[in-house]
Order: structure tokens, then sequence, then C-alpha cells
């Protein structure tokens, strides 16, 4: 592929812990506006790798750059969200739900001043961020009142209201009921139809169909498929379990223009 800038670049790098690798010699690109589905066996390294592409997991040989540039540069501090895995609020936490997702917000406050801010602007966007994860009724709640999967659901508004330029989510839509899962898969489009680049860890890539570009399944400490949602359907490397027949029958995600985060910050 070339032409959309490459958001994330990925050379022989290994990731794991005290030493041991657990994925090893992954050479990634990953352009601007791909929405990518990481899959994979239970245990195979899939939040290893994306945590290692966050600077999160210890990188064992290779070299990872973002926008260019080393992880620890500070030019893309705030340009990466991220959701992790499993991950609720504390409930003794005593937060209101639009609370929470104004924590996304902080990154636009100057580190030199970070009292300023533009309470309207904030305001807007921690609205419009709950009501793309369709809990806009529920900004006044205290969090601890959520379910576990409301509360994902504020965390991956918290992500939006950063208006990251890539963002990573690591199994966002487990814990998740169908109809919700829906509405968080037009959420991606619109994300990555204003011009994000998404990378999803998934296990229900059926519900993300129509909206992921890009498959890349990590098994045997490496990856061992990368390819078109279409190819991987196709893909039957062990006898059948990889074949995931709802990416073969992509659905539309037209209409989705009104696009409210992501690409262009303020
Ligand atoms: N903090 C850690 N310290 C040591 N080993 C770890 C740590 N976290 C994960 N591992 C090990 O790394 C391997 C890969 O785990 P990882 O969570 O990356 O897999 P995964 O593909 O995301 O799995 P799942 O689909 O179950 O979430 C596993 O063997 C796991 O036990």
């Amino acid at each position: 592929m070339s032409g959309p800038e490459i958001v994330l670049s990925l050379r022989g790098a290994g990731f794991g812990y005290d030493g041991e690798a657990i994925v090893a010699g992954i050479d990634l690109d990953i352009h601007r506006g791909e929405v990518v589905a990481v899959v994979g066996p239970n245990g195979a390294g899939k939040s290893t790798l994306v945590k290692g592409i966050l600077g999160l997991t210890e990188q064992l040989g290779g070299e990872v750059r973002a926008y260019g540039v080393a992880l620890d540069d500070p030019s893309i501090r705030g340009r990466i969200g991220y959701v992790p895995q499993r991950h609720t609020l504390a409930t003794s936490v005593r937060a209101t739900v639009a609370e929470i997702v104004a924590i996304g917000r902080l990154r636009f406050r100057p580190w030199w001043q970070p009292w300023h801010r533009d309470a309207a602007k904030d305001r807007q966007a921690v609205a419009r961020a709950l009501d793309l994860v369709d809990l806009g009724d529920r900004a006044g709640a205290d969090v601890s009142q959520l379910s576990g999967g409301q509360q994902r659901r504020v965390l991956i508004a918290r992500a939006l209201a950063s208006q990251p330029d890539l963002l990573v989510m690591d199994e966002p839509t487990a814990g998740v009921d169908q109809g919700n899962q829906a509405v968080l898969g037009q959420v991606l489009a619109r994300l990555a139809s204003a011009g994000s680049t998404l990378i999803i860890v998934t296990h229900e890539i059926d519900a993300l169909a129509g909206v992921v570009t890009r498959v890349v399944l990590v098994a045997d400490g490496g990856i061992a498929f990368d390819g078109t949602p279409q190819a991987y359907a196709a893909h039957d490397p062990h006898g059948g379990h990889a074949h995931h027949p709802g990416f073969g029958r992509a659905r539309s995600v037209t209409g989705l223009h009104d696009a409210t985060a992501g690409g262009h910050h303020d």
C-alpha cells in the first residue's frame, strides 16, 4: 500500500515480559484511516502486541515508530488513545459519568497552564462522546450505578472525548450486548471516516463487519495473517476455526458522515 500517511511502523519488533518474548519479528505498517482488527486465539499475544505498540509492554528488539517518531517523543503525546482490556471503573470512585469522560479532555489543557480550559468546548465534546456511546441520558449518574457493559462504554467515551488520531481498543465489545455492539460499530465507522486510525483487539469481528478494513491474526508468536477481511474470511489455517462468514457480506456504513472526533484537533 502507498499513499496515506504511515501512522505506525514496526520493524522486527518483539514484546514480552521479564526478557521473554511473547511475540517477535513483527513487521507492520498501519496507515491513516485503517481500521485494523487484531484477532487470534486466547493467549496468542494480542494484548501484548497492542500494549507494546503503546509502549506499555517490554520491547525486546526491533523498532516501533508512531507518526515517524519514537514512542517517547513528546510530539505524539495525546495523539494516541487507549481503551484497556476488561477494564471497568472502580465502583468506589464517587464521580459522575460526565466527570469520567471529561478526563479525556485533559490533553487539551496546556501543561504549563493546567487550569486553563475551554469549558464550553469540553462540555460539548463530553456530551457528544456520551451520545456516541448511547449514554447521553446517564451523564449525571454516578458511575457506580452503571452496569459493567455501560462502564466499558463510559471508558470508550472518555477515549473518544480525547479525539485521538490513533485509537487502540482492547476488546471493546467484550461484555457489551449485541444492540450496543452495533452502536459501537457505527461509532467506530464514524471515527474512521473522519480520518482516525483504529486498532481493535477483538474476538467478535462479526460485530465490526463492514467497519474493519484489515485483519491481523496473531498466532504462534508472530503475525500469521495480514490482509483484507474478505481474504481473512477465506483464510483457513487450522481446519476452519478462523472462518468468519460475517466478513463475506460487508455491510454498508453509509450515512455516517457526521463524524465528531478524531483526525482534526482544535
Ligand atoms: N504481565 C504479564 N507478565 C507475564 N506474562 C504475561 C503478562 N501478561 C500476559 N502474559 C502472558 O503473555 C501471553 C499472551 O497474553 P496476551 O494477554 O497478550 O494474549 P491475548 O492474545 O491478548 O489473549 P486473550 O485473547 O486471552 O486476551 C500469555 O501466555 C500470558 O500469560
